[in-house]
């Protein structure tokens, strides 16, 4: 029997338009305002020097460390100190009523049932703790962050390596095989599976399918039996 279940955020419980489409442009907006705005900001000063070592170039301007951030939302990179500079953008958005955290109802009723029977629930996104936190604080459902046990993000490693389910499986209180693995993304699954836990993904946006882990279309489709 599951004990706990660590889920992706995109593609998985969140459409991934929201993300592509209204977060992605927010964070592109304000990006170079909230740079230069806040860069001696102790938080911000530490994600621009995070910037620089990822770019080897200790020296790089505040000009070339915005183009930098700019070019790797246009990429979709997930690169740590783009995703933790995100989420203190994404604050103000979420704050004013800009959008609020786009969540499936389907992926909203799983999680409230699976909470009301023990199943504990983590995060594990690209996304920053921070951004998690903001998306569930201000869901379409309301604040809904009472229902996860604790939130990972690429601080823990890349989702694609299973060292980094390693890492998260060494900070929860049940074997690999008690805990399930929800993402869209075959890649993640077959590095949680490495890891040792077992997986499940979310097809709902015509992404590749896998063929070697179970595959549901809405969370409508889960049945515990068949994992
Ligand atoms: C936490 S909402 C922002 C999502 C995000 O920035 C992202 O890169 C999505 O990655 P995920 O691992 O949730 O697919
Ligand atoms: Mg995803």
């Amino acid at each position: 029997m599951i004990k706990a279940i660590v889920t992706d955020i995109e593609g998985t419980i969140t459409r991934i338009s929201f993300v592509k489409e209204i977060l992605f442009p927010y964070a592109v907006k304000h990006l170079e305002h909230f740079v230069r705005t806040h860069q001696q900001r102790e938080d911000v000063r530490a994600q621009i020097h995070a910037v620089r070592n990822e770019l080897d170039n200790p020296d790089a301007s505040i000009d070339e460390v915005i183009a930098a951030l700019l070019g790797w939302i246009k990429a979709d990179k997930k690169v740590t100190p783009l995703k933790q500079l995100q989420g203190y953008i994404w604050q103000s958005g979420y704050e004013e009523g800009d959008f609020t955290g786009h969540l499936y109802p389907d992926a909203y009723e799983f999680l409230c049932a699976q909470k009301a029977n023990d199943v504990a629930l983590y995060v594990y996104s690209s996304g920053s703790v921070k951004a998690q936190q903001l998306l569930f604080a201000h869901s379409d459902f309301g604040d809904i962050r009472h229902l996860f046990s604790d939130y990972f993000d690429t601080r823990v490693g890349a989702k694609q390596q299973p060292l980094s389910y390693q890492a998260i499986l060494a900070q929860l209180p049940y074997p690999p095989e008690k805990i399930l693995f929800l993402s869209d993304v075959v890649a993640e699954l077959d590095a949680a599976k490495a890891a040792g836990m077992k997986t499940l993904q979310l097809w709902r946006d015509a992404q590749p399918q896998s063929e070697h882990h179970p595959v549901i279309e809405n969370f409508n489709q889960f049945e515990a039996s068949k994992l």
